[in-house]
């Protein structure tokens, strides 16, 4: 252990054995008092933070082992050892003053009794930080656990943490009572190791419960994350930056309530001088700090870009958790650290589809770049998603908490967030709500292309609509005086008119091609023309198709996900499922002319519990009924019953929309975009014969993207004599072309009766 080679002058440095500052409410007989404050103050800590600095083994410490007895001990121990030990046990003691209580007289009277290793019963290992080990502790004489921080001397001395330690101590000492924060009872040490006991939290800790339930639903998340911005409230009102907020750092007590813990990076501010009439303590919470400390993924951007932190950064990781909370994972996370700070850095995050709105409005103003632009502690608990908070009657202590579930998307989550747009827009909002609802109700037998045109009124709003932000600001780069005009204009709701009658027109004729451009290309190859339909088309939906990949029993999702829509960014990250994919997943797939494929799978009896709320979609076209665009990433389509459709790009969501209007409005005719079908399934056959024996299967060609100006596309010319150059999916590489062969007749059969179902 190499404990001999610590002389007195190190013993020195380190903190004296302490007492606690405030009452242990576990002690009904007896309180738990201060009595002694040692300070290791005297070492620099090491200026570089903790990252990926979990080299701390056990062999550095000293670790009790369980039921340690003193009898089995002094066994093998030489007498000028044990006497050391004995020493020690004194020497290191916490002095207690125990208020024992006369039951005959009802005197309260005052002891002081040390309390040291020998008090406890050391059992299993909590857990292991960066540089100590948890074990759990029960007291001998109460029976009541107690976590135990154990710390080397000598590894804190060789590695420079003694101020990490100080640190520690000190900020719990100043915390101690304070709700939401881990309690420090007293500190006492051995020649070899300091102990911090604190209040056990027997629930683990927050990155555990998310795993668990892979996410957490609303409620759950309003409950945890108020108790977790409370209490970081209350430390930055004491003079007190954590500095390390991370799910690791957030245990669970007893009750499932929120405990802070791990202070050893924070930062404990000097009292400035009040200008408060009452004389309260002030923190310059802004104050910046250059110390690199963190972890990676909530480390804030101002500490990476420009070196320094402040209170602030606490409110960034408290933001990080929010998304994770949700997500699963956190808002930043790469392969390594080098990555993740360039995330951290740009700002560079993702929601998931079908983030609750509400929680995404939050987040939104929680990760910004820039610390003065991030919402301050009280416009947090001022916003929406904590409406039905009180802060200040303690009913975030107070409260149970709910039952603890996954986050399932809902109509309602989707729900734009209630806004308070300029008074104009809303009565423009309204007068075409109702333009539409009395067109609706005057024509309910409507032909294709006045339905169109309703679509397209109704499609307009609804663009508009998720144009808008939830603060009602206009997203940049997206016009919505397309919104304005066609509610406010005949001629303007004649153009829109004209606009999609020429849209549904070009799904029903082989001129479509000529639409997006005016471009009619004459090409008599099905290649060809598909080479010339994707130059001169916009991204448009080509085919919805039901597919069932039989997946080899060892591919994970993930694969498959990422070959077949590799632009494509799965909702929920399904990068480690426990069971092969095609146990889980049903899969429609959506290609367009950018090549991607959107897969959405339907949910199978089988699925993990933690999993459901990622897949609900079941898609078959003749069958919809009503389509309802709810916000920029997400449809809502009625038929049998009610799914969701999820989707990261609003042009491919708006396509998809169109598309299924056409097919509602084409009721009972067949679907005009049949044609599309058809065309499609032409092309796929010739190239399935073109590449069989070669273990090709065609796929709609990346090498195909051409579309101007649509977000993250790119502008890659279509090859010449269409997908020459096309590549198999990996995910399919390993099966014959006859598989897709069956597939595809598979698609042709179910299209067919599709047709005939329409035609009845
Ligand atoms: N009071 C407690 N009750 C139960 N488990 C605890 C308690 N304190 C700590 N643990 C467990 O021990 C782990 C390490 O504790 P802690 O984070 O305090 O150590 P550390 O050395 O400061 O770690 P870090 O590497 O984060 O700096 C925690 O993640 C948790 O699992």
């Amino acid at each position: 252990m190499g404990n001999r080679s610590l002389t007195e002058a190190d013993h020195a440095l380190l903190f004296e054995p302490s007492l606690p500052t405030a009452e242990d409410p576990t002690q009904t007989q007896h309180r738990l008092h201060p009595f002694v404050d040692g300070n290791g103050s005297g070492l620099k800590a090491s200026p570089q933070g903790q990252f990926g600095d979990k080299a701390l083994t056990s062999t550095h410490r000293f670790i009790p082992s369980a039921n340690e007895d003193s009898s089995p001990r002094d066994m093998g121990l030489d007498p000028s050892m044990r006497r050391r030990r004995d020493e020690w046990a004194d020497r290191g003691a916490a002095k207690i003053i125990k208020e024992v209580v006369d039951p005959t007289t009802g005197e309260l009277t005052k002891h002081v009794v040390k309390m040291g290793i020998k008090d406890f019963k050391f059992g299993e290992q909590l857990g292991d930080g960066s540089y100590s080990s948890v074990v759990l502790a029960t007291a001998r004489d109460s029976g009541k656990k107690y976590a135990v921080k154990v710390l080397s001397k000598e590894y804190l001395i060789r590695q420079k943490k003694v101020k990490y330690v100080t640190v520690e101590k000190l900020a719990l000492q100043k915390l101690n009572g304070t709700k939401g924060i881990i309690r420090l009872f007293f500190t006492f040490q051995d020649e070899a190791s300091l102990y911090f006991l604190l209040e056990y939290a027997p629930h683990s800790d927050f990155l555990a419960l998310i795993k668990k339930y892979g996410s957490l639903n609303e409620q759950c998340a309003r409950y945890y994350a108020s108790q977790i911005i409370d209490a970081v409230d209350s430390l930055h009102t004491i003079g007190i930056i954590h500095r390390d907020i991370k799910p690791e750092n957030i245990l669970l007590d007893k009750d499932m309530k929120v405990k802070l813990t791990d202070f050893g990076t924070a930062k404990i501010l000097p009292e400035e001088p009040s200008n408060d009439a009452d004389g309260k303590p002030y923190f310059d919470l802004n104050a910046r700090s250059k110390s690199f400390v963190g972890t990676a993924e909530y480390v804030s951007p101002e500490l990476l870009n420009d070196s320094y932190t402040d209170s602030r950064c606490d409110i960034w990781a408290f933001g990080c958790i929010l998304f994770q909370m949700v997500a699963g994972k956190p808002p930043f996370k790469a392969s390594n650290e080098y990555l993740t700070f360039q995330k951290v850095m740009k700002v560079q995050y993702a929601f998931t589809a079908g983030f609750p709105q509400i929680i995404k409005d939050l987040v939104k103003k929680l990760l910004v770049k820039e610390p003065n632009d991030r919402l301050t502690i009280e416009q947090i608990k001022a916003h929406i998603f904590f409406q039905s908070v009180n802060f200040d009657n303690g009913s975030v202590w107070d409260d149970d908490p709910p039952e603890i579930q996954p986050y399932k998307i809902s109509a309602e989550a989707l729900k734009p967030l209630p806004k308070v747009p300029e008074p104009d827009a809303t009565a423009k909002l309204a007068n075409l709500q109702l333009a539409y609802n009395s067109h609706a109700e005057t024509t309910p037998q409507t032909s294709a292309a006045t339905c169109q045109d309703r679509s397209a009124i109704s499609m307009t709003a609804a663009t508009a609509a998720f144009n808008k932000d939830c603060t009602g600001q206009l997203k940049s780069g997206y016009n919505s005086n397309a919104f304005v005009r066609s509610s406010s204009s005949s001629t303007d709701r004649e153009k829109a008119h004209k606009k999609t009658t020429n849209i549904h027109a070009s799904r029903s004729s082989p001129s479509i091609t000529s639409v997006s451009k005016g471009k009619e290309p004459r090409s008599r190859s099905a290649d060809n023309f598909w080479s010339s339909y994707l130059k001169n088309l916009d991204e448009h939906v080509l085919l919805v198709k039901d597919i069932e990949l039989s997946v080899e029993a060892t591919e994970s999702s993930a694969v498959d996900l990422e070959t077949l829509a590799p632009d494509y960014k799965s909702p929920c990250d399904i990068d480690s499922p426990t069971e092969s994919a095609d146990k889980f997943y049903k899969r429609i797939l959506v290609i367009t002319n950018l090549g991607r494929g959107l897969i959405f799978a339907k949910k199978s009896p089988k699925m993990r519990k933690e999993r459901e709320f990622e897949l609900q979609f079941e898609l078959k076209l003749n069958q919809v009924e009503k389509i309802n665009l709810i916000n920029d990433q997400m449809l809502q389509i009625e038929g049998p019953k009610t799914v969701f459709m999820a989707c990261k790009d609003r042009a491919v969501l708006i396509e998809v929309w169109k598309l299924m209007k056409s097919e509602i409005c084409a009721k009972p005719k067949v679907a005009s975009s049949k044609l599309e079908h058809k065309m499609f399934d032409k092309f796929i056959s010739q190239k399935v014969k073109k590449t069989k024996g070669k273990n090709q299967v065609p796929h709609v060609p990346e090498s195909s993207r051409l579309v101007n100006g649509l977000p993250g596309s790119c502008m890659t010319k279509a090859p010449e004599g269409g997908g020459s150059n096309l590549k198999r999916p990996a995910s399919l590489q390993t099966r014959s072309s006859s598989n897709y062969s069956k597939l595809l007749a598979r698609s042709t059969e179910m299209r067919k009766n599709m047709t005939r179902t329409n035609e009845k």
